[in-house]
This record gives C-alpha cells, structure tokens and sequence, in this order.
C-alpha cells in the first residue's frame, strides 16, 4: 500500500474536487439504494394493505406520500433524477482530479527525464521508458478517474446494503451476506496471482515496443544488410512471448467470471428459495423478499467486479513502481550543491585525470593545458578515450582521481548546467529535432534571430546550401521532411551549437560526414569569427587538426604523443603512421 502513500503525495491540489466526487460517490450510492425500499413500500403499504412498521423509512414514506401509488411513482422519478446528477458529478468531478493528478506526474516524469544522469539513458531501453510515460501513465489515470472512485462506490455499497438488510431481516440477510466475504477472499486471491502476470505481460509489451522501436529507427540499416528476415523472426519471437503472457491473462480471466458467477448465483438462489419459502409461511412480507432480491441483484456485479478493480490496483501499482523507478533515479543537478558559477573564459588544465566506467579504466593519468583560444587537436585509434575525455570537460561523467581546472576554478565545483550552457559541445551523433532548419539552428535560443543564424550557418558553410532548399531556412527536417546529407546534418548541428558564441567550443568527431575542403573552410571561419574560444577538436583525420595549436595522441586512455604537427609528424607513432596512410590515400586518390 506504499504506491497509495506515493499518489496521495501527488494528489496536492486536487484532494478538495477528490472529495467532492467521493460525495456525489455516496450521494448516488445512497439515491440507488431507495429504489427496493420504494418498492417495498409499494407492495406491502400500498398493495398489500399491511400496517406501517416501526422503520423509520416507511413512516417517512407515508407522511411523504401517503398510500398514493402516483406520488410514489413521482418519488421514484426523483430519486432517479438525483441518482442520475450525482453520477454526473462524480463522473466529472473524479476524471478532473484524474488529469489534473496525471497532468503533475507527466510534468515530473518530463522534468525528471531532462535531468536524470548522462549514464542512466545506457541502461535504459528507449521503448520500455516511452511505455512507463505513455501507457503506465494511462493506467494510473484510469486508476484515479474509475478503479479508486468504484471501490469507495462499491465499499459504502456494501456497507450501507448490510445495514438495511439486517433491518429487513436479520436471519435471510446473514445466509445471504456470508457469500460475500467468500467473494470477496476469491477476489483476493485472484488479484494476487494476477499481479505477477500483469508485470511479466508489461516487460514483454516493453520489450516488443522497444524492437519495434529500433527497427522503425534503424530501418535502413536493417535493408542495408538485407536483413529483414532476422528482424522479422526477432519480432515474431517477441511478439509470441507478449501473446502467451496475455493468453494466460485472459485464461486467469475466464476462470474468474464463471467462479464468481456461481456465487452470485447461490446468494440470488438463497433469497429466492429462503425468501419464498418464509414468505409463505408468514415469517415476512413480500415486499422483503423482493427488497433483498433487488439489493443482492444490486451487489452482484460491483462484488463481482471487485475481483477485477483489485486486479486492476495491481496493474496501477506496477505501473506506479515502473514511473516511480525513474522518479526516483539519480539526477544530475542537486539544487542544494549550491556550486560555483564562473565566468568561463576558456582556459583548461587537466592534472593526472583517471576515469573508469564503474570499473572499466578508461583514462589513465591525463594531464595537459589549453590557453584561451588555443586549439587541441585529438587524435586516437577507435575507443581510446577520446568522447569520454571530453565528456568530463562537460560534466557528463565526473572524473575519478587527478584534477581538472577551468579558468583556475576546480571543474567538480562548478555547477553542472553553467558548466555545459557554456561549452559549445558537437556531438559525435547528429541529431537534428522535427523542426525546421531555422529553428534546429535557433534551438537554444529564445529569440531566434536570423541574422544570428545566418552567420552560425555561414561558418558552418551550410547557408548556401540551405538557400538551395526549396523552402529555405523553412525546410522541415526530421522525420517529417527532407532527407539531409550526413554532412549536412554535421553542419547544420555545428551551426547549432556555434550559435552561442561560447568561450570553450568542442567538436566530437563532428567533421568526419564533410569533404576536406568544406572541413577547411569550417575550421577557417572558425579561426577567424571565434578565435578567442578555446577549441578541441576530435579527429581520425589528420588535415583537421594539423593546424590546431597542440595536438594530443591518445591510446589505450593515455596520451601517448603530444605536441604541434611539426614536432610529430616526423617522431615515429601513431600520428606518423596516419600521416603517412592518409597521405598515401590522397595520392593516390581514395
Ligand atoms: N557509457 C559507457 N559505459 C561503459 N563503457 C563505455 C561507455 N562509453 C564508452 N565506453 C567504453 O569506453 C571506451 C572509450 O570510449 P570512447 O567513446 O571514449 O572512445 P573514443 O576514443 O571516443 O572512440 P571513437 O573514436 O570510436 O569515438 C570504449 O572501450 C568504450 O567501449
């Protein structure tokens, strides 16, 4: 019952309109159970003849309305009416309270999301996270809006039926009663195997959900490598998975309507079997027996329900413990850290830095120093250390041991989001949103100005080619429009980030789609519009970092060659070795 706790946190706000649907609750409930009361007064006061008891109920009905059938007609009309308007508000009133609860729990699953560590999206699949946000959330919803507002509908049914059935009469309404606590254990019972099967189904439902969503992603890899039928098969496989939980689901399920049935059917056999039988000798009235006929007839589905809202509360739970799961994830900024917040003018000294991925070394004793506006040109063979290095100037990833100093200040002091609002950062892997080429440029602006944008464009020599578009800077990009060149993505994520004018600006291989000669150029416009940042610039191509300042060979997470082209290109290593291959390339034209 801890998830209880958990949405009650979450239910700030909207607990006044809760409460005022758990009333219309009761007022309908109340208005429903008139009606066999009614009934009864009709065929034992009215039809029968027989004297008024001592209940308190027919004393009222007969000042009320006297022995008229007309005027009880009306007052069934009414109660009806009033029965039918708390539905309504209970209706509206419930699904309010729901959305707005369900409104706050996507607003921090969002917020969350954008804050959670770097580290937590390598363990997460991208389905199973779009089904915790999308479909868990629509549980939850139907949770708060329909489950919980029925079993309090269902609990003062009970409670409220129980009272007048031993009023009634006592001995029919503890033969009849007994049935429900065996409903009611059955339910239990049910819900609790149940519950189990509900989260295997979830994780195969996410599983499916993830390979759908990586083979729509990597469609073209999948026809590339003409492996369309290991896909397939992958799917297939996953998908009879998925199909089997729920078979047993919907099998639990069919055992449960029939079982639960038989005892509704025993407990409306008893009435009928017991209440005719001391109706005729006299015991009681009529209008009893069909009283309790209608409450039993009245109790049997929401009882019967029960079983299946419970089972329900199972599925809400789980969904509630997958969103909390991410809830509760480490996050990247911790507003009490109260860190430093520098202005950043660019220069960078790393001091015996160590990094390991938990407990994977990766960076071994790293230590060199960028002046401002300098450039460093990192050169290394694949898996080296090049993205982390660069990962811990940004704060992705915190380094273990050693020290790293921006502008003097210790870079474990300053805090996160300053730290990375003030790197321009390229990554290795372009990404551009479902926007247009204006906005993808803009996107960390708030005013997108064009005359902003058209110089970042420029720089990153893409502005002429995006005036080729046929609707320009308004070409939509994404999914929704036009395929870009690989090298075209490059450059409009480059103008992205350039954007900003930032004092450390670091490109993650981010060059590699572009022919040398755009490459050039880049880094030209680049020297001369942002010659005060200090650059760092990845590359498995020697032309691109030839001319940086200082230029950094990294192997195995150690530098093993540092210095200027001039001082390596003649020292035997790896630069030497490249220089030479890539050279050789050239002449001979690859
Ligand atoms: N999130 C991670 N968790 C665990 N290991 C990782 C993670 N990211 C990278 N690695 C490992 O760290 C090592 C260095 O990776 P890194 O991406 O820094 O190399 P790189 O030099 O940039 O390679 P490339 O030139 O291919 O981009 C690799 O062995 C890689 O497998």
């Amino acid at each position: 019952m801890n998830y209880l706790n958990k949405i009650y946190t979450y239910t700030e706000g909207y607990r006044r309109v809760y409460f005022l649907s758990t009333l219309a609750v009761f007022g309908a409930t109340v208005f429903s159970l008139l009606t066999p009361l009614i009934i009864k007064y009709i065929i034992d006061i009215i039809i029968q003849n027989f004297d008024l008891s001592d209940s308190y109920f027919e004393k009222s009905m007969d000042f009320f309305v006297g022995k008229s059938l007309l005027n009880t007609g009306i007052l069934i009309f009414f109660v009806a009416f009033f029965q039918g308007g708390c539905l309504y508000f209970k209706g509206k009133l419930s699904s309010i309270a729901s959305e707005g609860i369900v409104k706050t729990v996507k607003d921090k699953l969002y917020t969350q999301l954008q804050n959670v560590k770097y580290s937590y999206f390598n363990k997460v699949e991208t389905g199973d996270l779009l089904q915790r946000c999308t479909s868990d959330v629509e549980t939850i919803r139907k949770f708060l809006a329909i489950q919980l507002v029925e079993v309090v509908n269902i609990i003062l049914m009970i409670i409220i039926i129980f009272f007048i059935l031993i009023n009634l009469n006592l001995k029919l309404s503890i033969i009849v009663l007994s049935i429900i606590p065996l409903m009611f254990i059955f339910s239990l019972y049910f819900f609790i195997v149940v519950k189990k099967y509900f989260k295997i189904s979830d994780e195969a439902e996410a599983k499916l959900s993830t390979i759908l969503q990586e083979n729509i992603h990597g469609v073209r890899v999948v026809k590339a490598f003409a492996s369309e039928d290991l896909e397939i098969k992958k799917f297939r496989c996953s998908n009879k998975h998925y199909s089997h939980v729920t078979y047993k689901l919907i099998r639990l399920f069919a055992y449960y309507w029939p079982i639960s049935s038989f005892f509704s059917f025993v407990q409306m056999g008893l009435v009928l079997f017991l209440g005719i039988k001391w109706a005729v000798s006299g015991t009681i009235t009529m209008g009893t027996v069909i009283a309790f006929g209608m409450y039993v007839w009245q109790l049997e589905f929401p009882v019967r329900n029960l079983g299946r809202i419970l089972s329900d509360f199972g599925k809400a739970s789980i969904s509630f413990e997958r969103i909390e799961e991410i809830l509760d994830s480490e996050t990247d900024f911790n507003e009490n850290e109260n860190l430093k917040k520098p202005q950043i003018k660019g220069k960078i000294v790393f001091e015996n830095v160590r990094f390991s991925y938990i407990d994977k070394p990766i960076l071994n004793g790293i230590s060199f120093d960028l002046d401002i506006g300098e450039t460093l040109g990192i050169l290394g063979p694949t898996g080296s250390g090049k993205s982390s290095l660069i990962h811990l100037i940004t704060r992705l990833y915190d380094y273990d041991s050693g020290s790293i100093k921006i502008d003097g200040v210790e870079l474990k002091e300053i805090d996160k989001k300053w730290i990375r609002k003030n790197i321009g950062l390229v990554l290795q892997e372009t990404f551009l949103f479902a926007k247009n080429v204006r906005e993808n440029i803009g996107i960390t602006k708030k005013i997108l100005d064009d005359c902003d944008i058209f110089t970042a464009a420029k720089t990153a020599s893409i502005h002429e080619g995006i005036l080729n578009f046929k609707e320009g800077y308004e070409t939509q990009v994404g999914e929704k429009g036009v395929s870009l060149s690989g090298g075209q993505k490059q450059r409009i994520a480059i103008a992205r980030t350039i954007i900003n004018n930032h004092k450390i600006l670091i490109f993650d291989d981010s060059l590699s789609a572009v022919d040398i000669e755009t490459d050039a150029s880049i880094r030209r416009e680049l020297k001369k519009k942002h010659s005060s940042s200090t650059t760092i610039i990845i590359s498995h191509r020697i032309s691109s970092i030839m001319d940086a300042d200082k230029i950094m060979v990294l192997e195995g997470g150690k530098i093993s060659a540092y210095g200027t082209h001039n001082q390596l290109k003649d020292r035997d290593g790896l630069y030497k070795r490249i220089l030479k291959i890539q050279k050789d390339g050239m002449k001979e034209g690859i």
